[in-house]
C-alpha cells in the first residue's frame, strides 16, 4: 500500500468515527498515526520526497521572498508580473505556469523576491501534478500570497489551506505554547497553566503512545490548544509561515458583495487586471513581513534615508547590522549610538554588538 493510501483509509475511519469520551483515545492514535505517515510525504526516510531539493530550482534573492499559491487561472501571473516588471505568462487557460517564475521588486528599501508558482487543485499535497513542487517551495517562503478567485473564496481558502497543512505548513499562526520533555519513568504527567478545552488527557495519552514516550512530562500553556496543535509540537518539523488571502478580480463583482469580502481576516481585494487596490495590498504585505529598516548616519552627517538597511526580526542585533554592510566592520567596531524605538532615551543610546535595532532606528557606529 502506497502511502497515500495510508493515509486515505485513516481519514475515512476517522470520518466514521464520532468524537466521545470513549473514542477519544482511538481518535487520538488515528491522529498521531496521520502526522507521522504525513511525515514521510514531508520528507521520505530515503531524501527525495517533499523537502529541501523536490521543489522547483530558484535561486534565493533579497532579504524575504513572497510565493504565490493559489488554484488555476486566479489571477497569479498577472499579479507578479505588474508588481515586479518580470514577464510571467498569463492566459486564460489553467495551468499556464509550468515553474517558479522568480521576479523582485523593492518596496521601502527592502528588496523582495516575489515567487510565481503553478496553480495547485485539491489532492496537491499528495501528489497531484506539481503539487508537492509547488507546496516544497511555499514551505521556504517568508511570506505567502493565497490568490483566491473572489466569486468562491472560502471554499477554495479553505481546500488550499487544508493542503499547505498536510505539508507541515501553519498560516498565521504562532507555534503552539506546549512543551514536551521525555523522562526515563513515571508514567504521563500534565500540567496546564490554562484551562483545557479542545484537548483531553486520554488524546495525549493515546499520541505519546504511538510516538512510544510512555513516560513525559506535558506543559500546556496555551488556551484552546488542540491535539493537533500537540501533534505538531511532536514533530517539530512545521513552519510557521504569516499569510495574505488575496481577493483578486473585484473588477467583477458589485461594491455590496465587496464590503462582505473585507470581513475575512488577513483578506485584500484586489483587481490585478485594473491595478485596484494594490496600494493596501503592499501595505499589508509590508507588515506582515516584518522587517526591520535601520537608517545609516555617517558621524556628524544627517541620516541617509534613502537606503535603509534592511533586517529581518529575529535578525537585527547591531551585529547583525555591521554583517549585513560588510564583514570587516565588524573587526573595527567600538561602539555605535542609537536613535529611535530600540534606544532608551529620545537623546540616543550608546550601544554595544548585542542590541536589538528596531524598524526606522538610526544608527552611527564608532570605530576603533
Ligand atoms: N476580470 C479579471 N480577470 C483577471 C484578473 N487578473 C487576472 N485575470 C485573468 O485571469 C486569467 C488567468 O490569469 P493568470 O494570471 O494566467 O492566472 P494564474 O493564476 O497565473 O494561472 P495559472 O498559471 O494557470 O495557474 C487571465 O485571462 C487574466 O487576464 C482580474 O483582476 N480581473
Ligand atoms: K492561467
Ligand atoms: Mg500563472
Amino acid at each position: 500500500m502506497t502511502t497515500a493510501q495510508k493515509i486515505k483509509d485513516i481519514e475515512d475511519e476517522m470520518a466514521k468515527t464520532q468524537k466521545n469520551k470513549a473514542t477519544e483515545y482511538h481518535l487520538g492514535q488515528l491522529k498521531a498515526k496521520l502526522a507521522k505517515l504525513r511525515r514521510d510525504l514531508i520528507a521520505p526516510p530515503g531524501g527525495g520526497g517533499g523537502g529541501p531539493g523536490i521543489g522547483f530550482d530558484v535561486a534565493r534573492t533579497g532579504i524575504a521572498s513572497v510565493g504565490f499559491v493559489g488554484f488555476p487561472s486566479v489571477g497569479k501571473s498577472t499579479l507578479m508580473s505588474k508588481l515586479t516588471g518580470t514577464h510571467s505568462e498569463a492566459a486564460s487557460y489553467e495551468f499556464t505556469t509550468l515553474t517558479t517564475v522568480p521576479g523582485t521588486m523593492t518596496y521601502n528599501g527592502a528588496r523582495l523576491q516575489i515567487l510565481d508558482l503553478p496553480g495547485i487543485i485539491e489532492g496537491a499535497k499528495d501528489g497531484k501534478g506539481r503539487g508537492r513542487q509547488v507546496i516544497a517551495v511555499a514551505r521556504t517562503c517568508n511570506l505567502i500570497f493565497i490568490v483566491l478567485d473572489v466569486l468562491k473564496p472560502l471554499n477554495d481558502l479553505a481546500i488550499l489551506t487544508n493542503e499547505l497543512e498536510g505539508f507541515g505548513i501553519r498560516l498565521n499562526k504562532k507555534p503552539p505554547a506546549i512543551t514536551v520533555r521525555k523522562k526515563e519513568s513515571g508514567g504521563v504527567a500534565i500540567t496546564n497553566t490554562v484551562p483545557l478545552t479542545k484537548i483531553d488527557a486520554q488524546e495525549i495519552k493515546a499520541v505519546l503512545s504511538e510516538y512510544r514516550m510512555s513516560n513525559a512530562a506535558v506543559a500546556i500553556h496555551q488556551p484552546d490548544a488542540t491535539i493537533e496543535d500537540f501533534i505538531d509540537v511532536l514533530e517539530g518539523n512545521r513552519v510557521y509561515v504569516p499569510a495574505i488571502f488575496v481577493l483578486n478580480k473585484i473588477d467583477a463583482i458589485s461594491i455590496e458583495e465587496l464590503d462582505l469580502l473585507y470581513k475575512i481576516p488577513n483578506s485584500v481585494p484586489i483587481s490585478s487586471k485594473l491595478w485596484l487596490n494594490i496600494d493596501e495590498l503592499l501595505e499589508v504585505m509590508w507588515k506582515k513581513l516584518n522587517l526591520v529598516r535601520v537608517y545609516t548616519k555617517p558621524r556628524g552627517q544627517q541620516p541617509d534615508y534613502s537606503s535603509p538597511v534592511v533586517l529581518r526580526r529575529g535578525r537585527c542585533t547591531v551585529e547583525d547590522f555591521c554583517n549585513a554592510i560588510h564583514k570587516e566592520i565588524l573587526k573595527q567596531f567600538r561602539n555605535a549610538m542609537v536613535w529611535g524605538t530600540s534606544a532608551k532615551h529620545s537623546r540616543g543610546q550608546k550601544v554595544g554588538l548585542d542590541h536589538v535595532l528596531e524598524d526606522e532606528d538610526i544608527i552611527c557606529i564608532f570605530k576603533k
